[in-house]
C-alpha cells in the first residue's frame, strides 16, 4: 500500500516522499538485494526518482537518476552525513576510515591524505607494483575452469600488501594479515549483527584487533625509515600548513584504504574479463593494442595509449558499479528535487541501478564500450550519469590509482593469455553485498604460446 514518509512542513511548497514501505524493518530488502535492476525499474515507473521503503532495518529514501545523485553527493547545505550511514554497515571494523568521517574533520583528514596520492607518489606505487603484477599473473595455471574472480582477488590482495604496506612478511604472517582482512570485510554483511563466537561479526572484531596490532607494530619503523609505499606516505603526509596524521589516524586509514582498494578493483577486473570472454572481438582488439604498445612494463604515461582498455573499463564500471549504493544519513531537514526529507532518514544513491536507467543510457543492458568513444561520450549527458567513483567531497581518492592498477593488470594478462566462456554462459552475479560472481567466473584460460 502506498504511504508517505512524512508530511512536508506547511507552506514549504515541498511534496511528501511516496513509497510502498512494506513490513517495518524488512520492507523490500530481499527484492532489492536479489533483483536490484527489476526492483529499481518498477519503483521508478511507479514513483519517479524519489521514493521510500524499509531497507535493511531502516526507513530509507532511494533516489534514482543523476539529478538526485548530484543533490545528495554535492551536499550543498551539509544535510547528508557519511559517518552514521556507513557505520551502520562497517563501523566496528573500519572505524574512522576516511569515508566514515564528515564535514570539517573529513576535509582536514582528506587534505593530509591527498599528499599520499600525488602524481609522483602514484608513479612510485606503480614501480613497486609492476614486478608483483608480472609475477602474480605469470604464476596462473591455465585450464578449463580457471576462476577469474578468485585469482584476481588473491592478486590484488597481494599487491595491496606490497604497494600499501611495504613490509616484508613471511608466508605465515601474510596469510594471517590477509585472513584478518577478508574477515573484516565479510563482517560488514553479517546477518547476525552482534558478536557471537564463531559467527562473522565476532570474527570481524577479532580481525580488526589483528590488523590494528599489525600496523601499530610496524609504525615506528615506517615513521623512521620512510619508503615508497602508502603506509610510509601516510606517516610522512603533511599539508602546507604543517598538519600530519597521528599514529591512530595512520592505523585507521590504512585499514580502511586496504579495504577500499582491493575488492573494488577485483570486481572491475572481473567484469572486464567476463565481457571480454563474451565478446572475443573486443578481447582481440585490446590484445592488439597491448602488443602495439611494445612493452610489458608500461610506465604511468604509457597507459594513456591503451584507449580500448580505457573504454572497456569505463563500460564495465557502468554495467557493474563495484560500490553499488552510497548511503547517507540526513542530519537536518532538507529537500531533494522538491521532496521533503526529514532529519534521521537514510538516503541511498544506487549507483548500480542508476547506470542502467533507460532515461539516461541508450540500450543500457548492451555491452558497448564505444559509448565512451570521443565522438559519442554518452556519459556527458549529465555530470552524475556515470559516477562509479561517487562525487562531491567523498569522491574516491584512489580513482587514478585504481585505473592505473586495473589497466596494468589487464595489459599483462592480455599479453600472456586468451580466455573464453561457453556461448550461452551468463554469470550469476550476487548483488547482496558488493557485487561478485557466485561461481568465481570460471573461464577456459590458454597461454598464448599454447595456441
Ligand atoms: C575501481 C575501483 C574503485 C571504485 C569503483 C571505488 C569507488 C569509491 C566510491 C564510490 C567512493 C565514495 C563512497 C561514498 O561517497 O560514500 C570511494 C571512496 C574512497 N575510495 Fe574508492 N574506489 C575504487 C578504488 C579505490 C582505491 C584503489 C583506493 C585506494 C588506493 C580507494 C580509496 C578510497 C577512499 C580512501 C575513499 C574515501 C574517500 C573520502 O571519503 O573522502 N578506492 N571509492
Amino acid at each position: 500500500m502506498t504511504s508517505v514518509l512524512a508530511p512536508p512542513p506547511e507552506g514549504s511548497g515541498l511534496k511528501a516522499v511516496p513509497g510502498v514501505p512494506g513490513i517495518p524493518y524488512i520492507g523490500n530488502t530481499f527484492q532489492v538485494m536479489r533483483r536490484p535492476f527489476h526492483h529499481a525499474r518498477r519503483r521508478y515507473e511507479e514513483f519517479g526518482p524519489v521514493a521510500w521503503g524499509w531497507l535493511l532495518g531502516q526507513r530509507t529514501v532511494t533516489v534514482q537518476g543523476p539529478e538526485a545523485a548530484e543533490v545528495v553527493l554535492v551536499n550543498r547545505d551539509k544535510a547528508f552525513a557519511n559517518g552514521p550511514a556507513w557505520s551502520y554497515f562497517i563501523g566496528p571494523f573500519f572505524a574512522r576510515g576516511m569515508m566514515l568521517l564528515d564535514f570539517e574533520e573529513h576535509l582536514h583528514h582528506r587534505r593530509i591524505m591527498q599528499q599520499a596520492f600525488t602524481p609522483e607518489r602514484l608513479r612510485s606505487y606503480m614501480d613497486v607494483m609492476a614486478p608483483g603484477i608480472a609475477r602474480g599473473v605469470d604464476a596462473w595455471e591455465p585450464g578449463p575452469e580457471f576462476k577469474v574472480y578468485d585469482h584476481v582477488k588473491r592478486l590484488t590482495l597481494d599487491l595491496a600488501v606490497d604497494t600499501f604496506m611495504g613490509v616484508e612478511l613471511d608466508p605465515a604472517e601474510r596469510a594471517r594479515v590477509n585472513g584478518a582482512f577478508i574477515a573484516a570485510v565479510r563482517a560488514g554483511t553479517a546477518y547476525v549483527r552482534f558478536p557471537v563466537p564463531g559467527l562473522r561479526w565476532h570474527r570481524g572484531l577479532q580481525a580488526r584487533r589483528v590488523l590494528e596490532e599489525f600496523f601499530r607494530r610496524h609504525l615506528p619503523a615506517k615513521r623512521r625509515d620512510g619508503g615508497d609505499d602508502l603506509f610510509a606516505a601516510l606517516c610522512a603526509a603533511e599539508t602546507d600548513d604543517g598538519h600530519r596524521f597521528t599514529d591512530d589516524d595512520v592505523v585507521n586509514h590504512m585499514i580502511f584504504v586496504l579495504m577500499a582498494a582491493h575488492d573494488t578493483t577485483t570486481i572491475t577486473l572481473s567484469t572486464m574479463a567476463y565481457h571480454l570472454a563474451k565478446f572475443p572481438e573486443w578481447q582481440e582488439r585490446l590484445r592488439e593494442e597491448s602488443f602495439a604498445l611494445g612493452t610489458s612494463r608500461p610506465g604511468h604515461g604509457d597507459l594513456d595509449a591503451l584507449t580500448g582498455i580505457d573504454m572497456v573499463m569505463r563500460e564495465s564500471l557502468r554495467m557493474v558499479a563495484p560500490v553499488p549504493a552510497l548511503p547517507r544519513r540526513v542530519v537536518k531537514d532538507t529537500s531533494i528535487l522538491g521532496f521533503h526529507i526529514p532529519a534521521g532518514t537514510t538516503v541511498v544513491v544506487p549507483m548500480l541501478t542508476n547506470h542502467h536507467m533507460a532515461d539516461w543510457w541508450p540500450d543500457p543492458e548492451r555491452f558497448d564500450p564505444e559509448r565512451f568513444a570521443p565522438d559519442r561520450r554518452e556519459d556527458r549527458i549529465h555530470k552524475y550519469a556515470w559516477s562509479p567513483f561517487g562525487g562531491g567531497a567523498h569522491k574516491c581518492i584512489g580513482l587514478y590509482f585504481a585505473g592505473m592498477q586495473v589497466k596494468t593488470i589487464l595489459h599483462q594478462v592480455l599479453l600472456r593469455y586468451r580466455w573464453s566462456v561457453p556461448g550461452r554462459y551468463e554469470w550469476p552475479l550476487d548483488t547482496s553485498s558488493l557485487p561478485s560472481p557466485r561461481d568465481g567466473l570460471p573461464v577456459r584460460l590458454h597461454r598464448l604460446e599454447d595456441r
